[in-house]
């Protein structure tokens, strides 16, 4: 499909030449002639790539107001000015502003075809990472007001800064990695890398090449591990537990020197990396049981981290849910679904033992596979019978989905009616048995089946 690309430019000689050379290219092109017109051109669809003249005669914005309000509006669209002799400087100022680049008056049409090549190239990378943050949920935004959520911002804030040790600790799935990343992003060390490292990949075997790289020469290719990878930023071993005992010691020595030499390499190596490790198992005990060494466990944990599982923050599930959906619905082009206030309070009851990835697989795979009108409600039934196991069940055998969604006193209201239907029925419409066995006396029961409109 044809690129879409704007040209905004006040002569109509140079929209036509712009637009001209673009599309012997194969791009496609639209023009405006002023910045109410460009408005409403990127109203209609929002183009890859914008060309916008510095100066246009009886605009309302000019060339740099008008940028300002895109870069605003639509700061992932790459804008190239179209600068006219004499104005570099405006044109360098508009690239502080945020433009991509600027190609000057009168120009060449390879200059211009390159310029846009780039540009375009620009606006596809930055749309690819975008959803492959989405995609992989990497991207490090935190959800969640709860004060447990509050809580572990605030840790987070005060440690980032530190160049200290953190270890976090967090049943599976509840955001241990999410966590380091916040940690990272917030430190001074954020346009460094994050390099993760699966602790249960180390093997023996393996571990010098991943961790400290392999020199070059004598038929070896050069190899750089994940120590020199990470330098000036934060290296991230992932479920810390799960690392082989005979690696321990030399990991511990690395985090005692901060260098190392690269496997057949005789120089040693300085880095500057914050550790920062996970665990979901209980690391005093892995201690205990011989299983993990008391050295390194003190040098790991300066600053102890605890992410708490999704059961203690169950009043973020809907912030959450909302959240999951717009990151799916980006990367998937789902729709949006409105989730009903039954189903959500049987999403707000469940145990969650997969915590946050499970919630959002879940809702992956409720959008995925709920039928329906796109715009019909989602209720309690139409969740996976997975989620719904564990809702108290009512007596007449369904799920307990829709009493999760009442207030007590109608839930109970609807338990009671069902439950003395039910014993009514198993003593074959005998109220004084039925009254014995349930405990009351006959004329309270005939009450009660009144009050809930049982008639016996
Ligand atoms: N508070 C949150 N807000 C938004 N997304 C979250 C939150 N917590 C976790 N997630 C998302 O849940 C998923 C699992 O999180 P993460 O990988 O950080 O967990 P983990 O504890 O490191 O998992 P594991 O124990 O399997 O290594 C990711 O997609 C992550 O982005």
């Amino acid at each position: 499909m044809a690129t879409d690309i704007l040209i905004v430019d006040d002569e109509a000689d140079i929209r036509e030449l712009v637009a001209g050379i673009l599309e012997d290219e194969g791009h496609g092109a639209r023009t405006a002639k002023d910045s109410d017109d460009a408005m409403a051109s990127i109203a209609q669809r929002r183009p890859q790539l914008i060309f916008l003249d510095i100066w246009m005669q009886g605009s309302r914005l000019d060339g740099l107001q008008l940028l300002e309000v895109l870069k605003a509006e639509h700061p992932e669209v790459p804008v190239v000015m179209i600068s006219g002799h004499g104005n570099i400087e405006t044109a360098v100022a508009a690239i502080k502003i945020g433009a991509y680049d600027f190609i000057e008056k009168p120009f060449k049409a390879d200059r211009l075809v390159l310029v846009a090549d780039r540009a375009l190239e620009t606006w596809r990378l930055r749309r690819e990472v975008t959803q492959l943050r989405q995609i992989s949920g990497s991207s490090s935004k935190m959800i969640g007001r709860s004060s447990a959520m509050n809580q572990l911002r605030q840790i987070i804030e005060k440690s980032a800064p530190t160049n200290s040790r953190v270890l976090i600790a967090g049943p599976p799935g509840s955001g241990k990695e999410l966590t380091a990343r916040s940690i990272h992003q917030a430190s001074a060390r954020a346009n460094g890398p994050f390099v993760v490292l699966n602790s249960a990949s180390i093997t023996p075997e393996t571990m010098e090449t991943e961790l400290f790289g392999v020199e070059g020469g004598e038929g070896r290719t050069r190899k750089i591990g994940a120590f020199e990878e990470a330098h000036g930023g934060t290296l991230f071993f992932d479920e810390i537990a799960d690392l082989p005992r005979e690696t321990q010691g030399k990991i511990l020595r690395v985090l005692i020197d901060q260098s190392f030499t690269r496997v057949g390499g005789a120089t040693k190596v300085h880095v500057d990396v914050r550790i920062i490790t996970s665990t979901s198992r209980d690391l005093t005990e892995e201690v205990s049981d011989g299983r993990f060494r008391e050295d390194l466990l003190h040098r790991l944990s300066v600053v102890p981290i605890r992410v708490p599982g999704l059961s203690e923050r169950r009043e973020d599930i809907p912030e959450l849910v909302d959240y999951f959906q717009g990151q799916i619905g980006a990367a998937t082009g789902l729709p949006r679904r409105v989730v009903g206030p039954d189903a959500m309070a049987v999403l707000q009851s469940h145990e969650w033992p997969g915590n946050v990835r499970q919630l959002r697989n879940n809702i992956e795979r409720l959008m995925i596979l709920v039928g329906g009108e796109p715009d019909a409600t989602i209720t309690a039934e139409m969740l996976p019978p997975e989620i719904g196991a564990l809702m108290p069940t009512r007596p007449n055998g369904q799920g307990g989905e829709q009493l999760m969604g009442l207030q007590l006193r109608d839930a109970r209201e609807l338990f009671e009616r069902e439950y003395l239907i039910a014993q009514i029925n198993r003593f074959g419409g005998n109220i004084s048995r039925t009254a014995e066995f349930v405990g009351m006396e006959r004329s309270a029961l005939h009450r009660k089946l009144k009050s809930l409109g049982v008639g016996a």
